[in-house]
């Protein structure tokens, strides 16, 4: 249900406050958390009862805010710190133990003053031998008169001084301190620990290497251990993006861990020394956090997957929110958090607030909400922050959120705006005249990145038809980095080329190009555009330059909604076009920014004929193709009288309603 909203600018005129300053910023950071209500339930619970957590969204939307925020609500089961010992018995084998928290630190002391005491006894008993071997020696000298006995108790001196402090079996002391692995004060927080990117030795704990292996000179195993991310977790939360990154045997690693609540620590390296080093299990009972954007769940390890699916919830998080009253209040309340956590901008004014509401409808690609890609929002912020301080402003203003949106351009719309820049120069494309067979299609770039924000760029399509050297033995020929995609959208509207022309493609060779394109391109909503410049070039008929196009056609000829629409359509601005069609069901997802408005037609297209009226000049043969369209539609109403409904699929995703 759409509601009526107020305009952006008399809602934030609107609030009581001056600056975001006025406004109230949550102390728990699960408050802080916006537009996902239905995941922070249920991650509360799960946090609540100790359960792990599966959370798929888009990069950006909160998803480890989320996954940090638990650990409020985790049980006050005691902390633990976990120490690891000296095993005298197999010295590879290094014992574990677990004692309360803040008690490690104690008992390390407490060996540290134990080992201090016996080097300093050691090295009293040291001095005391060497003094009585001299005394000896002089006394000895004296009573037999002979100089050189006093030579040879400095030498008995020095041969037992070096036997005494250099044996290895008495020499080290400290290496019977306990190392502490893992370290908490008695009051502190279950640890959060992201560990996302982490390699093996990292996630699983490690054992260094030791260069000096023998002699004395070796460090003793115990000391050479390292607590993984899984240890240092222990009581708290782990949490992991991109889970499906993970080698499988760590994946393989983590369920293991997360069935035994231990998990022993030795060298990952092969080669090291520390290979051949295993402790005893250390603990690890953590509820583990994995994220990911939609592919993750594919590609995790299934038996991982399926434990934290039996052991806890999975949770799709929201990529938009509804724009009304409430949604807007905590978009201002986000503006006042990013700019108290960067602590280097100053506050927003409500110029700035209502620029920053905007970009977020912009951003969201669809009327009526907004944006919940917040990480990239708070990139603006940030921006437009920096923009204030360097001018020396105490507040920031609208016009410094217009500067930080050029200034924060996504790498892809910089790359874009060259190209159009290049393509304007040698005129791979046109703006006005008429030509058989060429259509200004548009597309976006950088989709596959993750960004929120699409760029637009046009891309010209030319399409040439020769009828097949034998029949039925037609081709499509289609080149540029799209043609599969070409070749594709040509086969699937076959049947509607031969509903609209009376033609059977597989007479002909199609050629078809995409002028210009270049990596990262994405052409999968040409299919309109290809259909119309092979009608055109089948029926020689001229297709208007000034027009711009886009939208996904179906094997029924129904022009199907795609992504980026509002990117689209300021790219064909920019590229001094006049009108644009788009997709029927697209037509209100299209925010235009203020300068943007009323510099383009936006013409909405729901079947390729509305798309065909506006895109072929008018002539004798453009009037014969759409008598022959009419008579067709006249005998399928007489067979069908009405057409179903077409299904509307935008974006994926389960948004809040
Ligand atoms: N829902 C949100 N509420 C408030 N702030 C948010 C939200 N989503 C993102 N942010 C802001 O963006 C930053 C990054 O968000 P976060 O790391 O939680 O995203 P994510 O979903 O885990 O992304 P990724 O999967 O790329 O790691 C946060 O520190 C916060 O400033």
């Amino acid at each position: 249900m759409e509601e009526n909203i107020e305009s952006v600018e008399e809602w934030v005129n609107k609030l009581d406050i001056e600056t975001t300053k006025d406004i109230h910023v949550p102390k728990l950071l699960f408050d802080q958390v916006i537009g996902q209500d239905q995941a922070g339930e249920i991650v509360k619970k799960a946090a609540l009862q100790r359960r792990h957590v599966i959370l798929i969204g888009e990069p950006g939307t909160g998803k480890s805010m989320l996954a940090q925020s638990m650990v409020d609500f985790l049980p006050k089961s005691e902390l633990e710190d976990i120490l690891v010992f000296p095993n005298p018995e197999d010295p590879n084998k290094p014992k574990i133990k677990t004692v309360p928290a803040g008690k490690g630190k104690e008992i390390v002391r407490q060996y540290q003053i134990k080992a201090e005491r016996e080097k300093r006894d050691r090295s009293r008993s040291i001095m005391f031998v060497i003094f009585s071997v001299v005394l000896l020696g002089i006394i000895a000298a004296i009573v037999l008169r002979s100089i050189t006995l006093i030579f040879f108790a400095i030498m008995a001196a020095a041969f037992l001084y070096m036997a005494m402090a250099f044996n290895p079996v008495i020499r080290n002391e400290r290496a019977m301190v306990p190392k502490l692995l893992v370290s908490h004060n008695p009051n502190d927080k279950p640890p959060f620990v992201d560990s996302t990117g982490a390699h093996s030795g990292a996630l699983l704990g490690d054992v260094r290497h030791d260069p000096f292996q023998s002699g004395g000179l070796e460090t003793p195993a115990h000391e050479r251990v390292e607590a993984g991310n899984i240890h240092k977790a222990h009581k708290g939360v782990l949490f992991i993006d991109e889970i499906n990154l993970l080698r499988p045997e760590d994946q393989q690693a983590i369920l293991t861990a997360l069935q035994e609540k231990k998990y022993p620590i030795s060298g990952q390296s092969e080669r090291s020394a520390g290979a051949m080093v295993q402790t005893e299990p250390v603990p690890c009972d953590f509820v583990l956090v994995a994220a990911g954007n939609y592919d993750a769940i594919r590609n995790m390890h299934p038996a991982l997957r399926s434990r934290i699916r039996g052991y806890g919830y999975e949770v799709v998080v929201n990529d938009y929110m509804d724009d009304n009253d409430e949604n807007r209040r905590k978009l201002v309340q986000f503006i006042a958090q990013e700019v108290e956590k960067d602590k280097k901008i100053p506050h927003f004014d409500k110029s700035a607030i209502i620029e920053v509401i905007k970009e977020a409808q912009k951003r969201s690609g669809r009327r009526n909400k907004l944006t919940l890609r917040l990480r990239e929002l708070g990139g603006l912020v940030r921006v437009a922050g920096d923009i204030a301080v360097s001018q020396k402003k105490t507040v920031v203003t609208a016009a410094d959120v217009i500067a930080a949106k050029n200034l924060a351009k996504p790498l892809e719309q910089q790359i874009a705006d060259r190209s159009i820049e290049i393509k304007k120069i040698y005129k791979t494309f046109r703006t006005e005249g008429s030509v058989v067979g060429m259509v200004n299609g548009l597309a976006v770039v950088g989709a596959d990145t993750g960004m929120s924000e699409y760029t637009g760029v046009v891309l010209p399509i030319v399409a040439e038809v020769t009828p097949a050297e034998h029949k039925g033995a037609g081709n499509i020929i289609a080149t540029g980095k799209l043609g599969d995609i070409a070749k594709e959208a040509v086969l699937n509207v076959s049947a509607v080329f031969k509903k609209l022309t009376g033609k059977d493609i597989s007479n002909m060779d199609i050629h078809i190009q995409f002028v210009g394109t270049y990596e990262g391109v994405e052409g999968d909503s040409a299919s309109v555009s290809i259909a119309t410049a092979v009608i055109s070039a089948i029926e020689n008929i001229p297709v208007d330059q000034s027009v711009a196009m886009t939208g996904s056609l179906s094997v029924r000829g129904d022009v199907l909604p795609v992504g980026g629409v509002t990117a689209k359509v300021e790219a064909a601005i920019e590229a001094g076009l006049n009108k644009v069609i788009v997709p029927e069901l697209n037509y209100s997802d299209i925010i235009l920014d203020a300068d943007h408005v009323n510099k383009i037609e936006i013409i909405p297209a729901k079947t390729i004929e509305d798309v065909l009226r506006v895109a072929l000049v008018n002539s004798p043969e453009k009037e014969k193709l759409f008598d022959r369209i009419s008579n067709l539609i006249n005998a399928a109403k007489i067979i069908k009288p009405q057409r179903p409904a077409t299904p509307a699929t935008t974006r994926a995703g389960n948004n809040a309603a």
